[in-house]
């Protein structure tokens, strides 16, 4: 196993469990949105604000073809797959994991988190949450190798069934 590459909705837990196996498998790890983070010198948040979501599209692309070959866990930011580029990108890539979750449940994650705010969430309804994931699910299961739904699951359960998932594929 090379690489393990997580996507998803904002809340299905990418970051989180894209740590957990990386520290498990003595593997790097790597973020697509803290390297954006680091490379803009602000918050997602602050850079949405100041240069619009067109312009972080651009630099998630761009990060996208930075990380994409990197050995080791790679979680991305749950919008990676709206870009066709980025679609036709993580096609090229194996073993690209998407975490599935009900976007209430996501959405009730999101909102307990009080270390990111997702500018996309703001100001947002539940039903414009549900209806952007809805929007989205497609291109999630268009990019993805497996799935695993991570609604009723914990963490360390996501890990575990991703952990599972790649002792078959190797054997
Ligand atoms: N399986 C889970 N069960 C319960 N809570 C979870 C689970 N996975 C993640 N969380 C919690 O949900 C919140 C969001 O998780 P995380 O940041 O990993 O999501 P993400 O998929 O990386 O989202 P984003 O696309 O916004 O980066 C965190 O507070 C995290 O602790
Ligand atoms: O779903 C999205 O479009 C986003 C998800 C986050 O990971 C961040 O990349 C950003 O907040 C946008
Ligand atoms: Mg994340």
């Amino acid at each position: 196993m090379k690489q393990v590459l997580l996507i998803g909705f904002m809340g299905a837990g990418k970051s989180t469990v894209g740590k957990m196996l990386a520290k498990q498998l003595q593997v790097d790890f790597v973020d697509s949105d803290e390297v954006i983070v680091e490379k803009a010198g602000m918050t997602i948040a602050e850079f949405f604000e100041k240069n619009g979501e067109a312009a972080f599209r651009q630099l998630e692309t761009d990060t996208l073809k930075e990380l994409a070959s990197k050995p080791g866990i790679i979680a991305t930011g749950g919008g990676i797959v709206t870009g066709e580029g980025n679609r036709e990108a993580l096609k090229q890539v194996h073993n690209v994991v998407f975490l599935k979750a009900d976007p209430l449940v996501s959405l009730d994650r999101i909102m307990n988190d009080e270390h990111v705010i997702r500018p996309l969430v703001l100001e947002k309804s539940s039903d414009e949450i549900v209806e952007l994931f809805t929007g989205r699910l497609k291109l999630y299961e268009e990019c993805a190798d497996w799935v695993v739904d991570t609604s009723v699951l914990s963490p360390q359960e996501v890990c575990d069934s991703i952990l599972n998932q790649i002792v078959i594929k190797n054997s």
